[in-house]
């Protein structure tokens, strides 16, 4: 049988947020263990209403069942959903339509299906879907978007330890979604730092996934206003909240990849507030 779990969390205020040793700080803003064999692992988020979840469908079909929170019959009725695949091949079959999903692929899910089931090729090489998702007051179209869709944009350098690849999936540069903006950032080997310079937007809240961390490594994802970051170490497969009042940046103990989704105010990818390494070296200073 098939299972699902519903944790929610509350938003927090910065000024409280300072006061919070480790255990607390990870309580609200860790998410881990979001693949468990056949298991649809939800995470309700405060900050607008962002959901995270994972499922891995291993001996059956997982449906993506509308938990008692959302006092919804379908999961879709009023929100979008986002899609990537970073396990073995599998299928979204979303209203009876099949959507074949390889690794790294995104289905983007629009509001009102009333039926979504997660399906793996094989039980030995199981998908892994990570999802996300927001409210919606629109019904835009289910499309899949494969990697030779997506924005790429390249970024940093190896000299600076930041050469990654930013592949924008599900954004409105490539589909229209309603809030919910999706991609993935690929470190080049040798390059450890994400998102540096780093940025705030407090238009949209944000959360970073991690993945492809290699096994005894770890990332160190750094969070908070820039006068006042805290980190948290993250192993593979586990995310970050981002408020909107904190930045959101990690550096590995490896290259890595990661997958990040926003909601909020706007759809506008490059509308950030750029923070220098100079500024975040103010730390503990008066702002
Ligand atoms: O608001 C945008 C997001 O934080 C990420 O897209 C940034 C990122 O992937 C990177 O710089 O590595
Ligand atoms: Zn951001």
């Amino acid at each position: 049988m098939s299972s699902m779990s519903c944790d929610e969390r509350f938003a927090v205020h910065q000024d409280d947020y300072k006061s919070y040793d480790m255990a607390k700080l990870r309580r609200h803003f860790l998410v881990k263990d979001l693949f468990k064999p056949d298991h649809l692992a939800l995470t309700y988020t405060h900050y607008d209403r962002f959901l995270v979840g994972g499922v891995m469908p291993v001996s059956e079909s997982v449906a993506l069942t509308s938990p008692e929170l959302l006092k919804a019959k379908a999961f879709l009725d009023r929100r979008e959903l986002g899609v990537i695949n970073v396990g073995g091949a599998g299928v979204v079959e979303v209203d009876g339509e099949r959507y074949p999903m390889a690794y790294k692929e995104a289905l983007y899910v629009g509001s009102g299906a009333q039926s979504v089931l997660f399906i793996s090729d094989s039980a030995q090489a199981p998908a892994k879907f990570y999802l996300n998702s927001t409210p919606a007051h629109h019904a835009y179209p289910t499309r899949k978007v494969s990697r030779a869709d997506a924005d790429v944009v390249q970024m940093g350098a190896l000299a600076s330890s930041n050469e990654r690849a930013i592949n924008k999936l599900l954004v409105n540069s490539v589909l229209p979604t309603c809030q919910l903006q999706m991609g993935m950032t690929e470190l080049k080997p040798g390059s450890v730092w994400n998102t540096m310079p780093c940025h705030t937007h407090s238009r949209r809240m944000e959360v970073y996934f991690y993945f492809e961390v290699p096994e005894d490594q770890a990332v160190c994802h750094f969070m908070g206003p820039a006068n006042e970051t805290r980190h948290l170490w993250l192993a593979n497969e586990q995310a970050a909240v981002s408020p909107p009042w904190s930045i959101h940046s990690g550096a590995g103990t490896s290259n890595y990849i990661f997958i990040w989704g926003m909601a909020g105010e706007n759809l506008d990818y490059s509308d950030m507030d750029h923070l220098t390494p100079a500024m975040l070296a103010q730390n503990g200073e008066q702002a």
